[in-house]
């Protein structure tokens, strides 16, 4: 049934009744603010000449699009008029980049995630994460960054899809809200979004099976010709990790970037600290399990602002299975 909006709740109202901090939630304003103009710029493609790429690679030697650039540099100057924000880390910058000296928050961001999906109007987002500013270190060193995924003090994306969707957690529920066009708000549109404990569906870039691991290999094996959970199983690759990781929140399944023999790829693909530690709480956060060499992501500490990790998250069946196969050989 067809629900006004103006009957739906707002963004702002859900986070004071869930207890967050007025500082926090006025930072997390700043990031939608730059998210809404990045979803319409999106929405007009080729029109806001956002397509194509720029003549500059990223820290990470990939190609930056005009799109990544444009997301961050929004994303960024928004950011610093915040002072609450003591420190910024983003992909597309290979320094830690200095806020307010006595700002309390830290912000890391993937400004755009799915790069290679803008040019074919495939799904893209924007990763963040707030964690507090660390008072034993200088407030522009990376050390602010050195901090265990269990600090987040928030986290979510932004689903820049057929409808723009934010999904965030401010340590409790994962809930998931709509970008109103007509009045411009994110509305509450699911206040608790739960991972099912079972599913037969697997994101995985398959044409990666001959850099794997020989464990890694043998169990994609067994799945794809002997398994029974995975009898019927369909497999559902987006480039776009946000797309993978919101199909896992909003119907399950599991979710696989391992480490392989590439150069570069050698412990994995993903960031640690703007990629698998957001989506990993918000995974956890609706029951999920999320994962890295067997162990709980949310527990690494950091060494590196662009450190990879290998992820395995989603549905608990699975991803336990996946680990006790493959940490237990
Ligand atoms: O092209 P591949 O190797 O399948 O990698 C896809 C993965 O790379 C990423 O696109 C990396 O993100 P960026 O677009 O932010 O670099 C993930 O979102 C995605 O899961
Ligand atoms: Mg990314
Ligand atoms: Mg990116």
């Amino acid at each position: 049934m067809y629900k006004p909006v103006s009957r739906m709740r707002r963004l702002i109202p859900v986070l004071k009744q869930d207890g967050v901090d007025t500082d926090l939630i006025m930072l997390v304003r700043t990031i939608l603010a730059a998210s809404k103009e990045i979803a319409f710029r999106v929405s007009q493609g080729e029109l806001a000449g956002i397509l194509g790429s720029t003549l500059n690679e990223n820290i990470q030697g990939e190609v930056q699009k005009k799109l990544d650039v444009l997301a961050n540099q929004l994303i960024k100057e928004m950011l610093l008029d915040d002072e609450s924000v003591r420190a910024i880390a983003s992909e597309e910058e290979e320094h830690v980049v200095a806020g307010h000296s006595t700002g309390r928050y830290i912000v890391a961001f993937d400004p755009l995630d799915g790069s290679s999906n803008i040019d074919v109007n495939g799904q893209i987002g924007t990763i963040f994460t707030v964690y507090p500013a660390r008072e034993d270190v200088a407030y522009d060193s990376c050390q602010q960054f050195h901090q265990p995924g269990i600090n987040q003090l928030c986290a979510g994306y932004i689903l820049y899809g057929p409808s723009s969707l934010l999904v965030l957690s401010t340590g409790g529920p994962t809930r998931c809200y709509t970008l109103d066009l007509t009045h411009g708000g994110y509305l509450l549109t699911k206040a608790q979004m739960n991972v099912p404990r079972d599913s037969c569906e697997f994101a995985i870039n398959m044409a990666n099976y001959r850099h794997w691991s020989r464990v890694t290999q043998a169990y994609f094996d067994q799945v794809l010709y002997a398994s029974e959970r995975f009898r019927h199983s369909s497999v559902r690759w987006n480039a776009a990790m946000v797309g993978d990781v919101h199909r896992v929140l909003s119907r399950g399944g599991i979710f696989l970037y391992p480490e392989d023999a590439r150069l570069g790829n050698e412990t994995g693909k993903l960031r640690l600290l703007y990629e698998a530690n957001p989506l990993s709480l918000l995974i956890e956060k609706a029951g999920g399990k999320a994962t890295s060499s067997g162990r709980r992501t949310l527990e690494i500490m950091p060494k590196d602002l662009h450190q990879r990790v290998p992820v395995v998250l989603g549905s608990v069946g699975p991803v336990d299975d996946f680990n006790s196969a493959v940490f237990s050989a």
